[in-house]
């Protein structure tokens, strides 16, 4: 419901700012239960972001990482966001974190996003940190307009955990946590650059038609209050 608008000169002083928000969330976590738990999204934007926070000073080895969504491809496919993760933020430091993928190497993606809600739920949720990307279809993590599930991922009432999807726009099929696992984070990022980006966000808040640009689910349902970090 609530929006909250940080912009940036560029994208290092953005990537800088994010990592300490977000480690001084985790540290917080940790003082308070022994953990912290973070999910984030892959894509191209957050790369400078990963290498930031991967040099913060927190007990790392209490933290669990896992991915907002995963295309449904091995690590070693330059389009998987493990990959990415794994070369970019599980560096240093982070490195002792604990790192759940959402891939698993089974015949479907229902089969994977079945295995992955067992492992995931009963540890991590919900989540101290979330970071979201958006792409310029309006869809955010694995919530692609057309998207086969995009219904059920969307539903409250769908329970926390990780689903299939399968759209046009997404390439291959995918892996999402559902919109119940991801809007109550305790610290909710959605973050976007360039001004192409912040024309999409401003179309998603002028609207309100979830299955045209699914972002809006985030933008106006979210129970925590989203934390919009911009640069040019
Ligand atoms: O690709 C992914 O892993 C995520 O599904 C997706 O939600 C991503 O965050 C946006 O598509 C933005 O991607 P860019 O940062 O590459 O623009």
């Amino acid at each position: 419901m609530t929006q909250n608008m940080k912009k940036f000169e560029d994208g290092s002083a953005l990537a800088a700012a994010l990592a300490a928000d977000v480690a001084d969330t985790l540290a917080a976590a940790i003082a308070e239960k022994g953990t912290a738990s973070i999910a984030v999204s892959g894509g191209s934007t957050p790369k400078a972001f990963f290498r930031t926070l991967s040099k913060a000073d927190i007990d790392w080895e209490k933290v669990t990482i896992t991915l907002v969504d995963e295309r449904f491809v091995p690590e070693d496919s330059p389009r998987s966001n493990h990959k990415l993760v794994k070369e970019n933020l599980l560096l240093g430091p982070a490195a002792q974190a604990r790192f759940i993928p959402l891939y698993q190497n089974v015949k479907t993606a229902e089969e994977a996003a079945e295995i992955v809600t067992n492992k995931v739920s009963a540890t991590s949720l919900p989540f101290d940190v979330v970071v979201l990307g958006m792409g310029t279809d309006g869809h955010t993590a694995s919530f692609f307009p057309g998207g086969d599930t995009l219904g059920r991922a969307l539903d409250m009432k769908t329970p926390a955990g990780v689903m299939s999807m399968h759209a046009e726009g997404a390439g291959e099929a995918r892996l999402t946590f559902t919109f119940s696992s991801l809007e109550n984070a305790g610290l909710l990022v959605l973050h976007i650059e360039g001004q192409e980006k912040m024309d999409v966000l401003e179309k998603a808040l002028a609207g309100n038609d979830e299955t045209e640009m699914p972002i809006r689910a985030v933008l106006s349902r979210a129970t925590s209050p989203v934390n919009i970090y911009w640069a040019p």
